[in-house]
């Protein structure tokens, strides 16, 4: 079931840079500074220094009435890319020594300017320097731009719904320029990493998501939406402020949410009933509510309930593989999971399956196994002299079926007296961590440095030859431990994983304490890419394991050993090959492939498993100039 030998990379974006090949041309309908203010077709850059650099050949130049309106010099695209790098690195020099706020957001500045002058060039260094630039346009950053964006706000990208265009929706669908979108993330700002409630100023996230899809899967950047789906915000202080630029009014709740989020699906679906919708950091119990309501009803998915388990799941396998046993033997570790929310439900959910699997399909006996934290909310009454004062307090601790008012979703991983090894209700995450000594620790709380000194020390007890901790809170200040801090406290043997990048540790004489990133970016594009090529109606349990798998065998033995668990970023167009083809050949499997564009759901079937790796490769698109063919 889980395959551990690695296909072969096939050609992909880098041996495609230096093709002499022509590109095909382009048809456009503009003419002149239409042009030039049209980021998708403009040639031309602005670099720091100033003065803009030109890549329209002389005679495209007479052929789009461009003669004049630029400088006479041409240069290719190769060297704008150059002059591009050049000034980038400059400002990361003059930058230095300044604080990390100051410095990631002028670099995302100078992206995101390129962003609006030159697609093409942009997701070119995108895609050549994804290692670089993902934390940039990414998590950490992208969460510090939400933070900032009434003050970032330049110009609109993607679409915003709004609580006020109820009734609307199916006509503002037609106000997007592009005839066909594939690929849309969707967000109403309420769960923003773990920042919490942003409202408008959450789009950062679909518009980041989408550039990774662009960067990992090839999806057309002409044929991606960001959406937000402002339907107002929780968030006193961005309600008093007066740049905010969203709804000021309370969230709507209940079915009159429901009727927003309804009727944005039916237009959608009515425009581009194949575009595939990513629901991104919605609140918990719209998250779960909406992947309910809608996936046996069009092609969407939850990133973070289903992509977030996915990739963890490789991850816990991986530390299965690092302790040097057999993948069945993960039925037998013990996994503390920290957080019962969207995504730590679905990590929780995806690991039981697999392990259910493994175990003879015994779901009853391999809950056992977990042990789920979170806080949990009382009232107490107290009496002071004749006054009886009432309070809420917070707890954090192990949940268990005594707890009051817990959620449905997280029911089913609440302990029963029996399996509680003599910990009570309530106990708190270093109690559980002593007791248990769990192989794994996986925070998904939000809650920065909670896997403290006393936790990461207790884990050196740890029943596993090389404990895994895992801290995929997002960004970097909200995960639950750094890691410096985990290889310092918990000792030198553990794998790591933390869901922001961290760079490597340095454990002296020649050692290294490798970090990962337990990030969901290693699916969703390949999820998302795989689905569309597909042509399924919906996203299956099926698609998404198969996702999974791929992602839990893609990593060698040597890499296994040295405590590697995901591949570098920088082959991420290749992962998400892989993953794309796993997700496709699933819904063949499943008889719910039904082709794209020309190639039928036969072809599909009649694909090896290197052919569907080469076709979705063949379909990914990859920045380079055209030449620009006016036609009316
Ligand atoms: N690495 C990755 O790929 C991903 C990371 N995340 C990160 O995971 C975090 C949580 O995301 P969601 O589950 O969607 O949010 P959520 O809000 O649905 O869940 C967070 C849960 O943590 C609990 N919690 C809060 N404080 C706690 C404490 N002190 N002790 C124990 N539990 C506590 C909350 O009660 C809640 O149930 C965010 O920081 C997000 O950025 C989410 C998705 C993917
Ligand atoms: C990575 C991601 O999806 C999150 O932190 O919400
Ligand atoms: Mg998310």
């Amino acid at each position: 079931m889980w395959r551990l030998a690695r296909v072969t990379a096939t050609s992909l974006s880098r041996s495609r840079r230096f093709s002499t090949a022509i590109p095909g041309p382009c048809m456009v309908h503009k003419r002149g500074a239409d042009i030039l203010h049209d980021p998708w077709f403009n040639k031309a850059i602005k670099v720091i220094r100033g003065y803009d650099d030109t890549g329209f050949p002389l005679t495209e130049r007479d052929r789009l009435g461009l003669r004049g309106l630029l400088p006479p010099r041409v240069i290719s695209f190769e060297q704008q890319y150059a002059r591009f790098m050049e000034s980038y690195r400059s400002l990361e020099k003059n930058t230095q020594g300044q604080p990390y706020g100051v410095v990631s957001l002028a670099k995302w500045r100078i992206l995101n300017r390129l962003h609006d002058r030159n697609e093409t060039l942009y997701y070119r260094v995108l895609i050549d320097n994804i290692k670089d630039f993902a934390p940039i346009i990414y998590t950490p950053t992208v969460g510090l731009v939400c933070q900032n964006y009434s003050g970032l706000f330049r110009r609109p990208r993607g679409m915003y719904f709004s609580a006020k265009d109820k009734g609307e929706m199916m006509s503002m669908i037609y106000n997007w320029p592009a005839h066909q979108v594939d690929m849309i993330v969707l967000t109403d700002g309420s769960r923003i990493l773990g920042l919490g409630d942003l409202g408008v100023q959450g789009i950062g996230i679909p518009i980041g998501k989408l550039d990774m899809y662009v960067a990992a899967a090839g999806i057309n950047p002409q044929r991606i939406l960001p959406v937000m789906l402002d339907v107002g915000t929780n968030n006193q202080e961005l309600l008093e402020d007066r740049l905010y630029l969203g709804l000021r009014q309370p969230r709507l709740e209940g079915e009159e949410y429901l009727a927003i989020v309804d009727e944005f699906m039916e237009a959608v679906h009515t425009r581009w009933p194949k575009a595939i919708v990513q629901f991104e950091d919605f609140q918990m119990k719209w998250a779960f509510e909406t992947l309910q309501r809608y996936r046996k009803r069009v092609c969407m998915f939850n990133d973070d309930i289903q992509g977030t388990a996915g990739v963890a799941l490789a991850g816990l396998l991986g530390s299965v593989r690092a302790q040097g046993r057999p993948l069945t033997d993960f039925v037998n570790q013990k996994i503390v999971v920290v957080g019962a929310g969207s995504a730590g439900l679905g990590v929780l959910s995806m690991a039981v399956q697999a392990a259910s699997r493994m175990a003879g399909n015994s779901e009853a006996v391999t809950r056992n196994q977990f042990f789920l934290i979170d806080k949990d909310v009382r009232l107490y009454t107290f009496s002071l002299s004749q006054t009886c004062i009432e309070a809420l307090y917070q707890f954090y601790g192990l949940v268990t079926k005594e707890r009051k008012n817990l959620d449905p979703a997280a029911a089913p991983f609440a302990k029963a007296p029996g399996e509680i090894m003599g910990l009570k209700e309530g106990a708190t995450l270093l109690e559980v961590v002593k007791k248990v000594k769990p192989h794994v620790l996986l925070g998904l709380s939000g809650v920065g440095g909670i896997f403290n000194e006393e936790v990461l020390k207790a884990m050196r007890e740890s029943a596993s030859t090389k404990p895994a901790i895992f801290a995929m809170s997002n960004p970097t200040l909200n995960a639950e431990c750094t890691a410096a801090d985990a290889f310092k406290h918990a000792g030198e043997n553990i794998v790591f994983a933390s869901g922001s990048p961290f760079e490597n540790i340095d454990l002296g004489n020649g050692k290294v304490g490798y970090v990962n990133q337990a990030n969901n970016m290693y699916l969703f594009p390949g999820i998302g890419l795989g689905a569309l090529l597909s042509g399924a109606h919906f996203i299956t349990d099926g698609m998404l394991q198969a996702a999974a798998e791929c992602l839990a065998s893609y990593m060698t033995e040597e890499e296994i050993e040295k405590g590697i668990l995901y591949p570098s970023i920088n082959s991420i167009r290749q992962i998400t090959a892989e993953v794309g083809a796993a997700v496709l050949r699933a819904a063949v499997a499943e008889e719910l492939a039904e082709g794209h564009g020309e190639v039928g759901p036969k072809e599909l079937a009649h694909m090896s498993k290197e052919e569907t790796v080469e076709y979705i490769t063949q379909n990914m698109w990859f920045p380079v100039y055209s030449p620009l063919v006016h036609e009316k």
